[in-house]
C-alpha cells in the first residue's frame, strides 16, 4: 500500500482522548461490554475512550496487537477497563472465537461498533482483482462476519444488543474509492435488512457515516488530497474522531432504543454541499490532474 506520512500528527491522541469534553454523562454506560473492531485505529480509538469514560469495558480488536496493547495500557492508567483482543475480521472461524472469548471473560456483550475498514485511492478503472477484493473483504464481509457472530451469540444467550456499522457517505459520487462505495452501500442494504429480521431478537442495527474525519488512516491518500478535504462540506473544515464517537456512542446506547436501520451521517453537512477528490481533481471537472 503507498503511504504518504503527515509531518504533523493526525488525529487526536491519548492524552488528547482522555479529556476531551463529553455531552455525555458519566456512568451512561455503566457496567457495559462494548466490542469496537478498529478499536486502535483513528476513530475506533476514539470510540474506544469515549465508551470507557461512560463506564463501559471495552473489548477492543485488531490484526495488530501490540497497536491494542499500547491502547489497553493507556485506558488501564485512568483506571478505565479495557481488553485487547487479535483477530481479522475476515476471517469467520477467528471472529466466532473472537465473540466466544469476549463472552467467557466478561460474561456479556451489549454493543458492537464495526470500525475495522478502510481502502486506497485509486480511479475505479484500474482496480486489480487483488485490490478490489481486499476492499469487499475487509468492508463488507468482514463487517457482516462480525455483525453475524454479535447476533448469534446474542440469541443464544437470549441477551439484548445493538450493533453500529461505521461506514461511508454513499449518496454521491465520492471520486477515487468505488470499491469502498460498494462495499459500505451493502453493509448500509444489510443492515436494514437485519434491523427487520433481528427486532424480535431485540438487537438495533444502524450506522454512522462519517465524513472527512482526520485520523492516521489519512496517511493512504496524498498531502494534496488531504489538504483539500475541508472543502468537502460547507463547514470548511475537517471533523474529529470524537464527533464520530459521540454519534456513535447515541446510536450504540439508550437514547436511540427507538431507532434501528438508520444511518446517521456525520460529515458537516457534506451531501448538501462541497467536492470530494482522493485521487486529485481531474482537468475535466475544472482542476490540474490530467
Ligand atoms: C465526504 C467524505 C470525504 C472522505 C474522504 C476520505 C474517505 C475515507 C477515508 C478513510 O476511510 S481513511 C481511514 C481508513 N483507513 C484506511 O483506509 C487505511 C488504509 N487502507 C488499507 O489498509 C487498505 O486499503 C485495506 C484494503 C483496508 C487493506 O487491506 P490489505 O491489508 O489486505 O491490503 P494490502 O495487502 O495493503 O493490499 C491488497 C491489494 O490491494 C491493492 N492496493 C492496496 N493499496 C493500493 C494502492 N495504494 N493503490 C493501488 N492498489 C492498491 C493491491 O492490489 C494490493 O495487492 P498487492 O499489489 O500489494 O499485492
Ligand atoms: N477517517 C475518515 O475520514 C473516514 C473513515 N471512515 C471509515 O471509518 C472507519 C475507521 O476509520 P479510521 O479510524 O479513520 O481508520 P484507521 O485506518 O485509523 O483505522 C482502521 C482500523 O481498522 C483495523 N483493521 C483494518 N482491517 C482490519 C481487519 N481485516 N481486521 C481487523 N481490523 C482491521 C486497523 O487495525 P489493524 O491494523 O490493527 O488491523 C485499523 O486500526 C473505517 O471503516 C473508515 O474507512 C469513513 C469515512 C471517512
Amino acid at each position: 500500500m503507498t503511504e504518504h506520512p503527515s509531518p504533523s500528527k493526525l488525529g487526536l491522541t491519548d492524552a488528547e482522548l482522555a479529556v476531551h469534553p463529553t455531552v455525555f454523562a458519566n456512568d451512561v454506560l455503566k457496567d457495559q461490554v462494548i466490542v469496537v473492531s478498529g478499536g486502535a485505529g483513528g476513530i475506533g480509538r476514539a470510540i474506544a475512550w469515549l465508551f470507557a469514560r461512560l463506564g463501559a469495558h471495552v473489548a477492543v480488536v485488531g490484526r495488530d496487537g501490540s497497536k491494542l496493547d499500547a491502547l489497553v495500557a493507556q485506558l488501564a492508567e485512568r483506571h478505565l477497563k479495557a481488553s485487547a483482543h487479535v483477530a481479522d475480521i475476515r476471517e469467520p472461524d477467528a471472529v466466532n472465537l473472537l465473540f466466544d472469548a469476549i463472552w467467557a471473560a466478561q460474561g456479556r456483550v451489549d454493543s458492537l461498533v464495526n470500525s475495522a475498514g478502510g481502502q486506497f485511492p485509486q480511479p475505479a478503472i484500474d482496480f486489480s482483482v487483488k485490490g478490489w477484493n481486499a476492499v469487499i473483504n475487509t468492508n463488507l464481509n468482514g463487517t457482516w462476519y462480525m455483525m453475524q457472530a454479535a447476533a448469534q451469540h446474542w440469541r443464544n444467550h437470549k441477551h439484548p444488543g445493538s450493533i453500529v456499522n461505521i461506514v461511508v457517505v454513499t449518496t454521491h459520487g465520492l471520486y477515487g474509492i468505488a470499491h469502498t462505495i460498494a462495499a459500505r452501500s451493502g453493509v448500509i442494504g444489510l443492515s436494514r435488512a437485519v434491523a427487520v429480521e433481528w427486532a424480535p431478537l431485540n438487537i438495533r442495527v444502524n450506522c454512522v457515516a462519517p465524513g472527512a474525519i482526520e485520523t492516521e488512516g489519512w496517511n493512504v491518500y496524498t498531502p494534496e488530497a488531504r489538504a483539500a478535504y475541508p472543502r468537502s462540506n460547507p463547514m470548511m473544515r475537517v471533523g474529529s474522531p470524537w464527533e464520530v464517537a459521540e454519534a456513535t456512542a447515541f446510536l450504540a446506547g439508550p437514547s436511540a432504543k427507538f431507532i434501528t436501520g438508520e444511518t446517521l451521517t456525520v460529515d458537516g453537512g457534506g451531501q448538501l454541499w462541497g467536492e470530494t477528490w482522493t485521487t486529485g481533481k481531474p482537468a475535466y471537472f475544472g482542476g490540474d490532474d490530467k
